[in-house]
């Protein structure tokens, strides 16, 4: 594998490859990598010739206050990972080489309404980062396919959307949630917690669970199963961000009529904000 640092190179290699007739795939990630980045990976080797992983802690999707500067770097144990399962490229750019006119002048792109849902209410002009970021990163890498975990449920609605609205010629793909052997999504925030911590937060997916079989077994009041998720979740130590049972086409709150369900949640535990999803198909 070749850990590159620059456009310049990336692009040089890149160039090599298509004129080889390769066809590239790309998995973006923040690094500290696990199980969860790796099997995204195995997904793009089953499905593209060449592997282009990336490692960039975009500081445009962080809010102030936020764990920009504490966010986990961990480049040589991540090139190893990389490097075992087979990734050709792993490009890690500089913040002067994805934003050279600086932060504040980079041109932004902006997905309406279901940006400002949920986690981009928690974390105002979050999804705006992520669809600059990512935007930038298929200019840069121009793969044929892209990705992404479907752990990170709205952001992957984002991104499609971008890609859809923005006419790029480069397809998306979700990939599943890979968790512990307790139900616990991976996450590189997980590194955040406790041994009692990380136990507790095996309620997320339990609640979520809940949520769904009781969905499943006909009960549609949403608003007191909501309640009683977020009463749960803070029985076992979280405290609350939202716990919403969405509609898959739009991510707004569904009706009792709807038959394809996300239920997304977000919720603090100790140091940590943890993520987690669970889809319903009536
Ligand atoms: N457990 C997981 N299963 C599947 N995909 C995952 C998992 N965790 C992360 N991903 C995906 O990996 C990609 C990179 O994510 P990122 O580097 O932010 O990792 P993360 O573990 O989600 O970190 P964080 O704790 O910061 O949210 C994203 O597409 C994300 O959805
Ligand atoms: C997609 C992404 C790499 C953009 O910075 C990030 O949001 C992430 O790691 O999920
Ligand atoms: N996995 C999403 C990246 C973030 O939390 O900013």
């Amino acid at each position: 594998m070749k850990t590159i640092h620059t456009l310049e190179e990336l692009r040089q290699n890149l160039a090599q490859e298509r004129a080889r007739g390769h066809n590239i795939g790309l998995v973006p990630t923040m690094g500290n990598l696990h199980a969860g980045h790796i099997a995204l990976v195995q997904q793009a080797k089953e499905n593209a010739d060449i592997i282009v992983s990336t490692i960039f802690v975009n500081p445009l999707q962080f809010s102030a206050g936020e764990d920009l500067d504490k966010y986990p770097r961990t480049l040589q144990a991540d090139q190893e990972k990389l490097e075992a399962v087979g990734c050709h490229y792993l490009f890690v750019p500089s913040e002067e080489e994805v934003y050279p006119d600086g932060r504040e002048k980079q041109t932004m792109v902006e997905v309406p309404d279901v940006s400002d849902l949920y986690c981009g209410a928690s974390r105002p002009g979050h999804f705006q980062g992520v669809a600059t970021i990512v935007c930038k990163l298929f200019g840069m890498v121009q793969p044929d396919l892209a990705i992404f975990g479907a752990k990170d449920y709205q952001q992957l609605f984002v991104i499609r959307k971008m890609t859809k609205d923005l006419s790029l010629p480069i397809t998306i793909q979700g990939s599943p949630i890979v968790r512990n052997e307790h139900g616990l999504a991976l996450s590189s925030r997980n590194g955040y917690l406790s041994e009692e911590q990380l136990s507790a937060a095996t309620a997320l997916n339990k609640t979520l669970k809940a949520t769904a079989h009781a969905i499943e077994q006909g009960n549609t009041d949403f608003d007191a199963l909501v309640e009683a998720a977020q009463l749960q979740l803070e029985a076992a130590g979280f405290q609350r961000d939202y716990f919403v049972i969405a509609r898959q086409s739009d991510l707004l709150a569904a009706s009792k009529d709807d038959t394809k369900l996300a239920i997304l949640a977000a919720a603090y535990i100790g140091p940590a904000r943890l993520l987690d999803n669970q889809v319903v198909n009536l």
